[in-house]
């Protein structure tokens, strides 16, 4: 397997234009994700999330753009791009209903991979649960056995669109810290798509906020934290030019800039009025924690 040194990004994406039958859903996506770290990505219904998760791991044909893995360029097939360490959690969680919890976990064993006990050390609750089917599981268990199935293939990025889908924020508010300390110890880099935003820049390491298919914002998640208005203001497209100053009094471009070499071109776009997609009035009532 292809190594990159630590301080290299293990994921690495430029200049990304992708979407479907043509017409672009994300346009001119940046980003890069070091081993150990969390990259929130977040934004409202629409705004292109799965889509970028779904190109990172080779998914869907992009229109421009690269994706780098572990120094090499993504693979045009899903399975080899999986191979060398690239697993992505779906929304809709990957598990087999009829199935046990150790059934489950066992077809997603592979070789070289981890063992069961190394996954029942993150979510001791699953040994207890091994031979209930998952149709019998609540969502957070559900939840956990997703990250389960992904660990045991020793990912080296793991992507995960909406861990807290469903879940109640007892839930979330469990089941994150124990994805920060997962990425710690297994050195794993993470691109976690999340509704939740206090909760996901509270683990995460850097964040990007999409809008209409643009990264309307990104940074440190350090610096984020602190600037909610913000962050809320990329969220739902209403990003200024004074929305762009940041703590370090930088304007537009040079704010955007994060130390993971992030920038967001539509924060550059003053508030136009464009018009909000439907479904935005709901995502709104979701992003308070
Ligand atoms: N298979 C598809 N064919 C055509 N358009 C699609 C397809 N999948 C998604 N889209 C469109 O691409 C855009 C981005 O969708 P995407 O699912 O990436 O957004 P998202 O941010 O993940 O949204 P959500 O939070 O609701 O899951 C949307 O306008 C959506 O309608």
């Amino acid at each position: 397997m292809t190594t990159v040194a630590a301080t290299e990004p293990v994921l690495t994406i430029a200049g990304l234009n992708v979407g479907y039958g043509g017409v672009p859903a994300v346009r001119d996506f940046d980003a890069s994700v070091r081993a150990g770290e969390i990259l929130a990505l977040l934004g409202p219904n629409g705004a292109g999330k799965t889509t970028t998760l779904l190109a990172a791991v080779g998914a869907l044909t992009f229109l421009s753009g690269s994706v780098t893995v572990l120094g090499e360029p993504l693979d045009r097939r899903v399975e080899r791009n999986a191979r060398r360490g690239l697993t992505l959690v779906p929304d809709n969680r990957g598990v087999f209903h009829k199935l046990t919890v150790s059934d489950n976990l066992r077809l997603a064993k592979r070789k070289g991979g981890a063992e069961l006990s190394d996954v029942f050390e993150y979510f001791p609750k699953l040994k207890t649960l091994k031979g209930r089917r998952c149709g019998n599981l609540s969502g957070g268990e559900q939840q956990m056995l997703a990250l389960a199935k992904a660990l045991l293939a020793r990912p080296k990025v793991l992507l995960i669109d909406e861990l807290s889908l469903g879940l109640s924020p007892i839930a979330v508010k469990d089941l994150l810290p124990r994805l920060r300390t997962i990425a710690d110890e297994q050195q794993m880099a993470v691109v976690l798509v999340e509704q939740h935003i206090d909760l996901a820049l509270a683990i995460a390491d850097s964040a990007i906020v999409l809008h209409h298919g643009r990264v309307a914002l990104a940074g440190p998640a350090q610096e984020l934290r602190g600037q909610r208005e913000k962050v809320e203001a990329a969220y739902f497209g209403l990003v200024g030019d004074e929305a762009q100053r940041s703590s370090t009094g930088l304007v537009g471009d040079e704010a955007q800039r994060s130390s993971t070499g992030l920038v967001g071109d539509e924060a550059q776009r003053s508030s136009t009025g464009e018009p909000r997609e439907s479904g935005e009035t709901d995502a709104a009532a979701k992003v308070v924690d």
